[in-house]
């Protein structure tokens, strides 16, 4: 028998829950299926190295509209991590040590630089394809834009490690208007910029805001059902399960992350820019890592360059007895999170004196149910398919952060793009 509701949401993680908030506020019936044993997707606080760390999604921001609206709404506090007391870096092999104002003031120039454009080139970030002067500059990476800088090699090298932070990638896959996108959606400023993507965090963890937005609502939420068919019509959908159960809606969500989406069987199939998108891949392959050393250690930020297997590194929990760092890379399969000892050598590059303990890590590229961490578009992704991405098939509506306006690839996004989709579905139905 085929059960029938007038919404099934497919994931349940920020975005689908969202949307399936708004959808049952409105009195439609919701179903969200997901195909993990867990809500949220890529925001996971778990209990590791004896803390609650984000696995996933983390930082999060007042000049975010729609993730500080929800922390408005839940009443969710907002901490950080310690201000680091010292900064360490590279020029060429040497390690420079110093604060982080010393380091910021490194990289200032480039970054002025490489972004002074930006509000010319994007000047609705919320709109980020439809400027005039969008297209002349897609086509380029990141690094693209940074080699034409020939910047001094201490800067040139800092800059590139702080792009990795941003971009979770190889700078040379990553397009130069992503970090237009991002600069642009903190009005031209890279210092709020790199606040807004890096700093506070819910005191409680993500799983407050997910289990807080699951509560809100009477959808009716199912982990461990993954979706593996849609056959649609005009008069709605049939979805399939990996469990051959089959259920029926008016309409459907879908909220995918970019590089899994063309796995679903989709009948009649997606457009051609959407699958494209799929076979494409979005540029970020990156890794982030959790490492626990011994303490008491004075709180530090590092940046080393593209080169090494861990870009950017810094103390985020800092206790009498130890200490928890957080690593990011451009590339997971140049270093494992969870591999001690490539971890402890990674850190070598700037240090040589700290104790690791234990270190923890997810490999994202390897979890079928997103092969990404954070979107970041590939040079063309953005002017060739962006609008595709988000616009409704039939029956078929797209949400997700990766398909966000403003803060695409952020938590912001995900509740954005879950917002419009209810609007989406609740005109279309009423
Ligand atoms: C390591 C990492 C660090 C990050 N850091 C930050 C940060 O600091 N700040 C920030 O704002 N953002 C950050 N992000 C990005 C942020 O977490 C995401 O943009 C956001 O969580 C995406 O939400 P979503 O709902 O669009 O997608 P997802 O969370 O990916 O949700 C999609 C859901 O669909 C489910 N699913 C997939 N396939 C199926 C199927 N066939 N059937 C049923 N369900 C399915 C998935 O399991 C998942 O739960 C980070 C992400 C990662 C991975």
């Amino acid at each position: 028998m085929t059960e029938e509701t007038d919404v099934i949401v497919v994931g349940g993680g920020v975005s689908g829950l969202i949307a399936a908030r708004e959808l049952s506020g409105r009195g439609l019936r919701v179903t969200v299926l997901e195909a993990r044993d867990r809500l949220g997707g890529r925001v996971w606080t778990d209990h590791r190295l004896g803390r609650d760390l984000e696995i996933g999604g983390t930082w999060l921001h007042w000049v975010q509209p729609h993730a500080w609206a929800e922390v408005s709404r839940y009443g969710l506090e907002v901490t950080r991590g310690p201000r680091p007391e010292e900064a360490y870096w590279l020029a060429g092999d040497e390690v420079r040590t110093g604060d982080l104002d010393e380091f910021m003031r490194l990289i200032d120039p480039g970054m002025r630089r490489l972004l002074d454009e930006t509000m010319r080139r994007i000047p609705r970030p919320d709109q980020p394809a439809a400027g005039a002067e969008i297209a002349d500059v897609d086509g380029f990476s990141v690094q693209d834009k940074l080699d034409e800088l020939d910047l001094p090699v201490e800067e040139y090298r800092a800059n590139e490690a702080a792009w990795v932070g941003h971009f979770n990638a190889p700078l040379q896959d990553g397009a130069f208007t992503a970090a237009l996108r991002w600069t642009a959606a903190t009005a031209g400023s890279w210092h709020l910029m790199h606040e807004a993507s890096a700093v506070f965090r819910l005191a409680a963890g993500t799983k407050a805001l997910v289990s807080a937005i699951a509560a809100d609502g009477d959808a009716d939420i199912r982990t461990s059902t993954e979706v593996r068919r849609i056959e649609h019509d005009a008069d709605g959908a049939t979805v399939t399960t990996a469990a051959g159960d089959r259920l029926r809606a008016r309409r459907v969500v879908l909220t995918l992350p970019q590089n899994i989406l063309g796995e679903l069987d989709v009948s009649p199939a997606l457009c051609a820019e959407k699958r494209a998108a799929t076979e494409e891949r979005t540029a970020s392959r990156g890794v982030k890592a959790w490492i626990r050393v011994r303490g008491p250690i004075r709180p530090f930020f590092a940046y080393s360059s593209a080169e090494h297997p861990l870009s950017v590194v810094r103390t985020e929990f800092n206790g009498e007895e130890d200490a928890v760092l957080v690593a990011f890379g451009a590339d997971s399969e140049r270093i494992s999170p969870n591999d001690v000892e490539a971890v402890r050598a990674a850190l070598r590059a700037w240090r040589d004196d700290l104790d690791v303990l234990e270190v923890s890590g997810h490999d994202w590229m390897a979890d079928p149910h997103s092969r990404e961490t954070w979107l970041m578009q590939r040079p063309n992704q953005l002017t060739q398919y962006f609008e595709a991405q988000r616009r409704p098939e039939g029956v078929l509506h797209f949400a997700g952060g990766d398909v966000a306006s403003l803060w695409a690839g952020f938590i912001d996004g995900a509740v954005e793009s879950g917002l419009r989709v209810a609007r989406e579905i609740s005109d279309d139905l009423r």
